[in-house]
Parts: structure tokens; sequence; C-alpha cells
């Protein structure tokens, strides 16, 4: 069992890795958060599902490793990297519209969040919230 009752491990050093994942109604909005953070996220080191990733690469001209697709396993990928540290924080815009054939694997990832206590946003208003905090000095 994790206890998150002790204190945080020491600063990390190194560019902040982060995860961005969108399902196919949000990737739009996700471009475009990308785009108004584009400055910061370059200084990132970024991972994203495979759709995602190509779009974020094509359409912002970011550097992004591709993981699978999220039907194909892709966020369960993210989800094993953030379960033993590699990952410090998540965009994960997910459409509550719209059922997906993988939803165990969407809530296998976010449950890993909570978990493993890693911060993750599941729209753009949080999602502004967080990356705007988070590149604040870290001491
Ligand atoms: O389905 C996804 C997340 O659950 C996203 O996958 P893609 O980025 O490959 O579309």
């Amino acid at each position: 069992m994790i206890d998150t009752t002790s204190a945080p491990s020491p600063v990390r050093t190194g560019p902040l890795r982060i995860a961005l994942i969108a399902h196919d109604g949000k990737k739009g909005e996700m471009v475009m958060l990308a785009a108004e953070f584009a400055d910061f996220l370059k200084t990132c080191t970024l991972v994203a599902t495979g759709t995602t990733g190509a779009r974020l690469h094509a359409e912002v001209g970011l550097e992004v490793e591709r993981m699978l697709s999220g039907p194909h396993g892709g966020d369960l990928q993210i989800g094993a990297r953030l379960a033993v540290g590699g990952v410090d924080a998540v965009v994960f815009l997910r459409d509550p519209m719209t059922p997906q054939p993988h939803e165990p694997d969407i809530n296998a990832l976010v449950r890993a969040c909570d978990v493993h206590n890693v911060p993750c946003a599941t729209n753009v208003s949080s999602a502004r919230l967080l990356l705007t905090a988070i590149q604040l000095p870290r001491t």
C-alpha cells in the first residue's frame, strides 16, 4: 500500500513529463489547449496516445512520444509508465457524451492517477489550471 501521508519525495530535476490524451470529440480542444501552452509544453517531455500525439505534432509542432492509439492499449501503456513514476501530470480530455469501446482502459488510467497521486485534468478548464500551476518554480 502506498503511504500518502509521508513527506513528498525529493524534487526531481529535469523536464516535466506530461501525458496528453484526448478522445476524438475533444481533439480539437486539445490542439487549441496545446497551442495556448506550446511554449511551456516544448520544455516538457511529452507522451500521448497515438492519434492525439500525431495531431499535436502535425498541428502544434510538439515533439511527442506516441503510444498506441487509445482503443488499442495506449491508455494502458501510459498508465503503466505512470505507475512506476514516469509521468508527472496527465491531461486527459475525455468525451463524456460518447461511449468508448475501451472504457475499462480509460478508467484504469484515471484510477492509476488516483492511486499514485498524479494530477489528472479531464477537461479544458482544469487542464488550464494544471498547466499554469505546474509551471511555477518547484521548491
Ligand atoms: O482513445 C483515446 C484515449 O482513451 C485516445 O486515443 P487516440 O489519441 O489514439 O485517439
